[in-house]
């Protein structure tokens, strides 16, 4: 499958931090979530990719073109949101349009007016009068109504409900239904990635943890719920974190069907991608 983004070996060093040499790709026609814990380095890595911020070395391709000799063709073809909206105040969505329409030659005014519509969004009032949620549906739909290719996002379902969360996730699913389309979306709710996400990449204190698909993961993943007998026995290799309870052990097993013929009177049950996530750090503190 062709690649809409290629990321290989990207670095980038603050005094505290270093992006050490990631490395991913997104396929056309799939949507990738990007997790992590907090200052794990997704916005370092979403800035770099959109050429915010100067890398130290590494290289970033979209749409086969170099991200920083090709800016301007890459960047009419992207749609960009990140957590806080960056229209004034005192604008309304009609004036947004007007301003955007001017910015890209793709810009669709009768798009634009559809997502309002859908959004139940007010086109005459000013932003001030928006709520969050509001703010965020308005960037979301002025981001597609240039009917970009790829749609990047930081953290641009968190504080909504989940109702507001779920009629985005819809609008994500639509976008990338065409097979061309594909969207690049960070988030700390990891149900919401579990719900449209094809791909995970998991970066942890600036490293690529793993790249996977997400139904491999779900599907390969387990919890054993074992006491400390089982635990004992357990091969090194087939856990990745556990975590001691007065009931026994919770031990994260990268391939559930396996220590389940190994164990079979043991309870291994699937895992989510939060429980993947935890174990994983649980077990580099272990
Ligand atoms: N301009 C900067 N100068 C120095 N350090 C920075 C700068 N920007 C980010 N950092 C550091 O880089 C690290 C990664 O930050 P980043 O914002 O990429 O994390 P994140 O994974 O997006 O976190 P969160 O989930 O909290 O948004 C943090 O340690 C942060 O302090």
């Amino acid at each position: 499958m062709e690649s809409i983004l290629e990321v290989k070996d990207l670095v980038k060093r603050y005094r505290d931090f270093t992006l050490d040499h990631v490395s991913f790709s997104l396929p056309r026609g799939c949507i990738l979530g990007f997790i992590g814990e907090n200052g794990a380095g997704k916005t370092t890595t979403l800035k770099l990719i959109l050429n915010l911020i100067q890398k130290e070395s590494g290289r970033v391709t979209l749409f086969g073109m170099d991200h920083i000799k090709e800016e301007r063709r890459i960047k009419e073809q992207i749609g960009v949101v990140f957590d806080e909206s960056y229209f004034h105040d005192t604008l309304s969505p009609k004036d947004i349009a007007s301003v955007l329409r001017r910015v890209y030659p793709t810009w669709d005014d009768r798009l634009f007016d559809r997502y309002l519509g859908r959004f139940s969004l007010p086109k005459e009032k000013v932003l001030k009068e928006f709520s969050r949620g509001m703010k965020m549906k308005l960037s979301i739909a002025s981001a597609l109504a240039h009917k970009p290719r790829l749609l990047i996002l930081d953290e641009a379902t968190s504080g909504l409900d989940p109702v507001v969360r779920n009629e985005i996730l819809d609008v994500f699913l639509e976008f990338i239904q065409d097979e061309d389309h594909s969207v690049l979306l960070s988030s700390h709710i990891t149900s919401d990635l579990e719900k449209i996400a094809d791909y995970i990449v998991f970066l942890h204190k600036g490293k690529v943890v793993f790249e996977e698909p997400k139904d491999d993961l779900l599907a390969r993943y387990g919890i054993l719920r074992c006491g400390a007998e089982v635990f004992g026995r357990l091969d090194r290799s087939e856990q990745i974190g556990y975590r001691q309870s007065q009931f026994g052990y919770e031990v994260l097993v990268k391939d559930r069907a396996a220590v389940r013929r190994r164990y079979p009177a043991a309870v291994v049950d699937a895992a989510t991608i939060e429980d993947i996530m935890l174990f994983y750090v649980r077990g580099e503190q272990q």
